[in-house]
């Protein structure tokens, strides 16, 4: 046998072998972004059964990216990706998941009640809301919503690192081929988790006796299972890397961490990086208010404007696979960025000057719609592009970095966005009174930022010929 038909023997030229792959690691991201939403629908009842007030509840939702974005965890993430590799990392951070889930459970169950760890932490980090406003505790908040930030702490420390490892092992297993489309399948996969938790937490929740507590016990169960999936991986894993041997070219060259300069020194990487976080600020924030901005520009029950907001994830996880394949097959990597910037000026436009002036239900379901599409086209040409732009022993590293930026963004905004509403509202007390007009323009003025990044990614890939204009598959 020759060495050519050595390399195409390996398992990653099993179409079965490689999907098969995709589906562990794209159950444990699945799982993944159930837990991270599980506690979103429950926020009444957290008050009620648990005292957490808006601000305490704030505090734990923050407190997901702390680590990741104070204490640099991701960018040590990043370093132990491609230090440790794919299954090694996939393995911890399916633990740190669990474990931090667990953490969390506990902390809304009943046992938590009464117990010392209660009285532990009602005396738990008492500070005082400072002005920079980073502290995820305060004093005077709930035991229990101070022990469940501390869960999801962790955990976001390793929703985050399994980010970054499926992504890395999706190039591995599918570089070369349908590598876009299995981005897109992922991302479409854990998309509708988001849009499953929207529903089944409340109905999980209230089954008699109604518990907080209940949604949460299943949503850690699964995490065990996604830790399990990411094991089953690990021996495929393996048997790919027993098979490529010594034509890993990566055994050659292993990575160093004073290697971390290539990718902070290259231009193209901060763009990708910057146009990133702009993008994604102007996403994941705004989830957390589109429902309140629905119902105060239409006069909807939080129930209508949820099943208007209900389109924006499932259209996205309808069309990302699309796209992806578009990408492998066609390429447009750039045009698809700039597109997906456009489409979301447009939308947040529409939301700031249209839809206050004609309280129209069909500008909502269209700006949403317009939303999901480029929430479709941005992600499915984003990630993807990355391997083309970054030397492969980094490329952990470079999603670490890319993820650890945008996970600043998508602290700061909403906050920042909070700020806004509340300055452009002077006076205004009832939630369902606000105008959304300045919120939605500093929402479209992230998505002008991205375009010009677009457009310059767009002429450097020109000027240097990275490929993001290229199919990844070649004929
Ligand atoms: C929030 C997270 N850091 C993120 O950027 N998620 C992306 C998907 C990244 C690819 C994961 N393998 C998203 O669009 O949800």
């Amino acid at each position: 046998m020759t060495n050519t038909n050595k390399i195409q023997q390996t398992l990653r030229d099993s179409k079965a072998a490689r999907w098969g792959a995709l589906v562990l690691l794209a159950s444990a991201m699945f799982f993944g972004y159930i837990f991270m939403d599980i506690l979103s629908p429950l926020q009444e009842l957290l008050q009620i059964q648990r005292e957490w007030d808006p601000a305490a509840y704030g505090r734990y939702a923050g407190s997901e990216t702390f680590l990741n974005v104070f204490v640099f965890f991701l960018i040590f993430a990043g370093i132990i990706l491609d230090k440790m590799g794919v299954r090694f990392t996939a393995i911890l951070s399916g633990s740190v998941m669990f474990l931090g889930a667990a953490v969390n459970y506990y902390a809304v169950s009943d046992a938590f009640v009464g117990s010392s760890a209660e009285t532990f932490m009602n005396n738990f980090m008492n500070l005082p809301l400072s002005w920079w406003n980073i502290t995820p505790f305060f004093d005077g908040m709930p035991a229990s919503a101070k022990m469940s930030a501390i869960g999801f702490m962790f955990f976001g420390c390793g929703v985050e690192m399994a980010g970054i490892t499926v992504s890395r092992g999706i190039v591995k297993w599918f570089k070369g081929k349908e590598m876009a489309l299995a981005m897109g399948v992922e991302m479409a996969i854990a998309r509708i988790g988001v849009a499953v938790v929207v529903l089944g937490s409340p109905v999980l929740a209230s089954i008699d006796p109604v518990s907080v507590s209940r949604p949460v016990a299943v949503a850690v169960l699964l995490l065990l299972i996604g830790l399990i999936s990411f094991i089953c991986y690990a021996f495929m894993d393996k048997k790919l890397e027993k098979q490529l041997g010594e034509n890993d070219e990566e055994k050659d060259d292993p990575f160093k961490v004073s290697d971390l300069g290539k990718i902070f020194s290259s231009k193209v990487f901060w763009l990708v990086a910057l146009l990133c976080v702009l993008y994604y600020s102007a996403i994941f924030p705004f989830q957390k208010y589109a429902i309140n901005m629905l119902q105060c520009n239409l006069s909807f029950s939080a129930e209508q404007a949820g099943w208007i907001f209900f389109v924006f994830p499932l259209g996205a996880a309808a069309i990302t696979p699309f796209l992806g394949n578009f990408l492998d097959k066609k390429g447009k990597g750039a045009t698809m960025l700039i597109l997906g910037a456009v489409l979301m000026i447009v939308c947040h436009l529409s939301f700031a000057l249209l839809l206050p002036a004609t309280q129209s239900v069909l500008v909502a379901y269209l700006g949403i719609v317009l939303l999901g599409i480029s929430f479709s086209l941005v992600p499915a040409a984003l990630w993807p592009s990355v391997p083309k732009l970054v030397d492969s022993r980094l490329l952990g590293s470079a999603y670490a970095v890319i993820f650890w930026i945008q996970n600043i963004g998508l602290y700061a905004f909403p906050m920042i966005i909070g700020s806004v509403i509340q300055s452009s509202n002077p006076g205004v007390t009832n939630p369902l009174e606000y105008n959304y007009t300045v919120p939605m323009l500093v929402f479209a003025s992230l998505g002008v930022f991205a375009l010009i990044l677009g457009f310059m990614l767009k002429a450097e890939d020109k000027k240097k010929g990275y490929g993001l204009e290229l199919p990844n598959i070649k004929e």
